[in-house]
This record gives C-alpha cells, sequence and structure tokens, in this order.
C-alpha cells in the first residue's frame, strides 16, 4: 500500500506539476526512521530545477474545495486567521476523500494520530521524560483544544453552514491535521503586485468577525509575551516579503537572525496567529512534494522559491547521486524539531540551546548570599533576594533606558544560552546588577547585616536607593563599554551548573551515550537525544563565557569587580557621612 501510494503520488505529480526533474525519486526510508524522502538518483547542480508547480496545485484558502460548496465561504474563511481557514480547508479535503482533486497526495500525508511523535501526541507520563526542558512550556495543548471548540461549535456549522464537517472533524481529527500543518505546510508569500482576486473580494466582505479574533487573542498575547525570546533564535519570520524560502544557513549572527527572514516551511504556531489573511502577505499553504523533503540543519541542500505564478524547488548546492534532498524547516534546536515534527537530529542540530529559568537564578543567589555571610536567616534572604528582583522587575529607569532588543525587561521567565557561550544581554545585565549588590554587601558587612535584619519588617530607604544606584551603574557599564565584572561570570557559570544538575542523573554523569545512527526511536530515546544536547549547551557555555573575538555575539568585556565596586560604593559611602555629620551635629 505504501509503495503503491508512493507511486501513484508520483504519477499525480508528474501530471500535474510543469517540471520534475528526472534526477531523483520519492523513497521508502521508513527504516531510518524517516517516512518519505527524496534521493537523487544522478548527480545534480547547484541551481538546477528539481521540480516546479504553478500556485494553483497548492492547498490553501484558495485553492480548497470548500470554496466551491458556497459563494460566501471564500470571503468567511479569509476573515479566519491562516490556521484556522487552512485546518478547515484540509479537514474538508480530507472529509471529501477521493472527490478531492488532491486525494493522490492525501494517500501519502499521515493522518493517524500514530504517525506523529510531536509533542502535541504525547501523554503527560511521557513528557515527563523531558523535564526539565523548557519545551514543556511550548507545547500548547491547551490552546489547541480552545481553537478545537471555536471551530466546531461555531465557525464550521453555523458559518461556513458545513454541519457535515463539524460533524466528521472529531478532537483526534483535529489535532491531525493542525500537526500535519504544523510539520508540513509553508507558509507561502503573495508575490508583489501579484493580482489577487481575493484582495477586492475582501473589501465588500461583510464577515469579518471580530467576535473570532476576539476569543483566540488573549491567550495569544500572552503567549506572544512568552514567546519574545523564543523566536530569536526560532526565526519564524514569515511576513517578509522575499519570493522565496531561505535557508539561512550561513547566517548565524544573531543580529543578523533577528532581522532575517527565513519562511520556508515553518510554520507559525497557530496560538500566535491573530490577523485575519486577509491581512497578511502570504497563505499558509500545503505544498505537495516540496513537503516531501525531509529536513537537517546541516546537510540542507535545497530551497523553494515563490516565484509569480509558480513555486520551483531548486538545488542550492551540487547534490550527488544517493544523497538526500534536503529542506530546512527553520533554525531550530533538537528540542524545537521534537516538538513540532516529531525527530531529533544526530547529534544535534546546527541550532541548539538551552534555557535557564528565572527560579534557577534566584536559586542560586539565595545560595550565594546565604553561604557568604553566615549571619543571615534562609527567611530573610528569600525576602532580600526577592525584594531584589522586584525592584529590578519595577524599575523606571530600567523602563525607560533599556536597549530595544531588551524591551521586555531583563527580569523574565527563561534566558536562551547558546553553545558557543552567547547569552542574552538581560540575563547579563540581570547577574551583573544582582553580583554587584552582593559584592557591596561582601565590602561592607556591617551595612549588609543592617539591611538584612530590617528586611522582613520593610526594605529601608537606604537599600531601595542603593538598588536603584546599582541598576543605573550596572546598565551603564553594560551599555556603554558592553562590559560585566569578573565575579559576574562566575555567578553566571555557577547558575548554569545550577541548571545542569536539574536534569536527570543519567544524563549529567556520563553514563549515557547519545545513539549514533538514527532509527525508530521510542519517546524516552527521544527526550534524552534532547536533554543530552541541551546540557551540552550548557557545558559548553561553561568553557566558552564570555566569548572571545573570533565566536559569534556581542564581545562582552571582563573588568575587575573592585574598581567597579569603589565607583558604585562612592556615593553611598558619601551619603552614609553626610548622614553622620548630620546626627553628631544634632548631638
Ligand atoms: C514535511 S514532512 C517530510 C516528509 C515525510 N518524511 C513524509 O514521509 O511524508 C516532515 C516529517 O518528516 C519526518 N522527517 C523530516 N526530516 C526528518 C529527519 N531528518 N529525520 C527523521 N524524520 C524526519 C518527520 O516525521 C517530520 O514530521
Amino acid at each position: 500500500m505504501f509503495q503503491q501510494n508512493t507511486e501513484n503520488f508520483n504519477q499525480w505529480v508528474k501530471k500535474n506539476f510543469t517540471i520534475v526533474s528526472d534526477k531523483f525519486e520519492i523513497v521508502d526510508l521508513r527504516e531510518k526512521g524517516q517516512g518519505r524522502g527524496l534521493i537523487a538518483c544522478e548527480n545534480i547542480k547547484k541551481n538546477e530545477v528539481l521540480f516546479e508547480l504553478s500556485r494553483d496545485k497548492i492547498l490553501n484558502v484558495k485553492t480548497a474545495s470548500i470554496n466551491l460548496l458556497r459563494e460566501e465561504n471564500k470571503n468567511i474563511l479569509n476573515s479566519l486567521n491562516q490556521w484556522q481557514s487552512l485546518i478547515i480547508c484540509v479537514a474538508y479535503e480530507w472529509y471529501i476523500g477521493d472527490r478531492s482533486k488532491f486525494i493522490h497526495y492525501f494517500n501519502v500525508l499521515p493522518l493517524t494520530s500514530n504517525d506523529y511523535n510531536s509533542l502535541m501526541f504525547w501523554n503527560d507520563n511521557e513528557l515527563e521524560c523531558l523535564k526539565p526542558s523548557g519545551v514543556l512550556q511550548r507545547v500548547g495543548k491547551n490552546s489547541a483544544e480552545e481553537m478545537y471548540s471555536l471551530l466546531v461549535a461555531d465557525i464550521i456549522p453555523n458559518r461556513l453552514k458545513c454541519q457535515e464537517l463539524a460533524d466528521f472533524l472529531t478532537l483526534e481529527r483535529f489535532h491531525i491535521v493542525a500537526s500535519l500543518i504544523m510539520s508540513y505546510s509553508f507558509d507561502v508569500d503573495h508575490f508583489e503586485g501579484m493580482e489577487d482576486d481575493d484582495e477586492d473580494d475582501d473589501e465588500d466582505s461583510v464577515d469579518s468577525d471580530d467576535d473570532i479574533s476576539n476569543d483566540n487573542h488573549e491567550h495569544e498575547h500572552e503567549h506572544e509575551h512568552e514567546h519574545e525570546h523564543e523566536h530569536e533564535h526560532e526565526h519564524e519570520h514569515e511576513h517578509e516579503h522575499e519570493h522565496e524560502s531561505k535557508n539561512n544557513d550561513d547566517d548565524d549572527e544573531v543580529d543578523d537572525i533577528k532581522e532575517d527572514n527565513d519562511d520556508e516551511q515553518n510554520p507559525e504556531e497557530f496560538e500566535e496567529i491573530e490577523d485575519p489573511i486577509s491581512e497578511d502577505s502570504y497563505y499558509k499553504s500545503m505544498v505537495p512534494l516540496a513537503d516531501t523533503l525531509n529536513s537537517n540543519t546541516f546537510l540542507v541542500n535545497a530551497t523553494l522559491k515563490y516565484e509569480k505564478t509558480k513555486l520551483v524547488m531548486i538545488a542550492d548546492k551540487s547534490i550527488k547521486k544517493g544523497e538526500q534532498i534536503f529542506n530546512i524547516y527553520g533554525e531550530l534546536p533538537n528540542s524545537e524539531i521534537l516538538r513540532k515534527y516529531g525527530f531529533v537530529e544526530l547529534p544535534s542540530s546546527k541550532f541548539e540551546f538551552a534555557d535557564i529559568f528565572l527560579s534557577t537564578i534566584k536559586l542560586t543567589f539565595e545560595k550565594i548570599f546565604s553561604s557568604n555571610f553566615n549571619f543571615v536567616k534562609e527567611s530573610q534572604v528569600e525576602k532580600f533576594v526577592e525584594f531584589l528582583f522586584e525592584t529590578i522587575q519595577n524599575s523606571e529607569y530600567l523602563e525607560e533606558n533599556l536597549s530595544l532588543e531588551m524591551d521586555y525587561g531583563i527580569v523574565v521567565d527563561k534566558y536562551e544560552v547558546y553553545p558557543e557561550g552567547e547569552i542574552l544581554p538581560e540575563l547579563l545585565l540581570l547577574v551583573l546588577i544582582l553580583t554587584s549588590i552582593f559584592k557591596a554587601a561582601e565590602s561592607d558587612e556591617k551595612w549588609f547585616k543592617k539591611i538584612i535584619k530590617s528586611i522582613e519588617r520593610k526594605p529601608s530607604l537606604d537599600l531601595i536607593s542603593f538598588t536603584n544606584r546599582t541598576i543605573l551603574k550596572c546598565h551603564q557599564l553594560f551599555e556603554d563599554n558592553s562590559a560585566i565584572t569578573t565575579t559576574t561570570v562566575k555567578h553566571i557559570k555557577e547558575i548554569v551548573k545550577n541548571r545542569i544538575n536539574e536534569y536527570p542523573k543519567h544524563i549529567i554523569d556520563g553514563s549515557y551515550k547519545l545513539p549514533e545512527s538514527y532509527k525508530n526511536f521510542n519517546r524516552q530515546e527521544l527526550s534524552d537525544i534532547v536533554l543530552y544536547d541541551e546540557i551540552t549547551t550548557l557545558k559548553n557555555i561553561d568553557e566558552n563565557f564570555p566569548p572571545s573575538e573570533d565566536k559569534k555575539g556581542p564581545l562582552i568585556s571582563v573588568v575587575d569587580d573592585e574598581k567597579f565596586l569603589k565607583n558604585l560604593m562612592k556615593r553611598k559611602n558619601e551619603e552614609q557621612d553626610s548622614k553622620s555629620n548630620k546626627k553628631q551635629k544634632k548631638n
């Protein structure tokens, strides 16, 4: 059946595409745990066209059969967001089965839950295996189910008047369609100046439905904030207008990445979309055959380009006979590749990172304060550290002066760190401030004793003003000189060490060995690979931070603690002197 479906699909492709090179074949890679894939059966030159199809052969809101049901459907679908409408279009095509012009394409798509390993299909026990990876916070089961209710209880039966589709779309099928789109769809840009009859239609649209968008948006906004740091590595910049799906394999600079667009097969999270399709410059689309390419962040050798009337898959490297033709689904670490696509790369992705949680930073500083000052009680340290985080979080100075790249502040739930020693500036500045307060306490224990005693009642004005002054001075040092202090580096490494210790023992202690070759891994094995890669990233931080000049990311210089402390303490001492002078005068 598998082979027959491949063959029927092959024939369909040959009949419907404008160009199909005979230098590759669709092959069965199930033994390697890769499903179908494309293998070169002859040498292919760089820039050779592998295949080409016109825009009407892809499946999206413009070409879907559900549009033919009722005239109004087109406008209704255009008023939804990309995820909602493509889910409906794909589900309808699936529902009509043999009557769909895409039937041979559907027969090679994964349409049972067993076909998926993406995290949406893992049960709670299986997800436990991924603890303490930050990926667990990004699974998004709840928002998927909210969308499901909205589609089957309202949009499909009431607006599209298609009760039979609402009946067909069980929760299980919904998850399959959503995951299919997550792992197979492309965001296909409109071609600039492309004639788009929908746009005229949209202007007359009476169906724009604010309720739908509002319903979904509360949590979408929350999610956006939560992901704001994630986007820097996830690179889902799907709204720019280059007429090709870029691979970004040669572009690792953090700054470039932020501005860059790599809108290849790289679906956005459906929780995050808020705009109706009519306002977007692309259509989320299913692109037959382009989605048969597997992905490899190191071996990517082909790119899908979006031209005016057609889509063209081009070899962007020479490919030797027998080699697999690979796309890249995004600049993602293994944890994200697993979450969205249900596989991992060995030994790792080219774009690994790990998350450091705020809770680990708090715990580390509590330990630092309690182990260095034997006079402080546990409850006092907790209160003190909490006070510091709150003051930093609520700092008006930081709100006004932080650079744009830190627009969510420097106290956030988690911070990404990268294997080459690159650390987000938010984390660096936060640890610099906390460390400077610690150094100040160390240099004037008498003062700190007083401060820590009073913290249980109420933070003293002295403490509040010193903390605010430290925030300002640290920010200046960091912004003006790209510098942190020696002890800040030490504390960052301590945080990283504590983060590593949160991982399961068998991964930390060296007893775990990465598998050498890819196979059909079970979920425990997939989890171990993800955790191992995160630990490796964290261990690399220990070695590579601060990054040297030849490494990527902004250069950080390290200054002597004492010098910086002198500057910081000057005013505090002056203030104390003037206070005691005043006291003496009174007496
Ligand atoms: C767009 S499809 C690619 C075609 C797919 N292999 C098929 O048989 O239909 C994406 C899915 O292919 C599989 N895949 C892609 N790249 C892979 C890789 N390097 N190793 C293992 N599986 C891969 C994953 O199951 C992923 O969710």
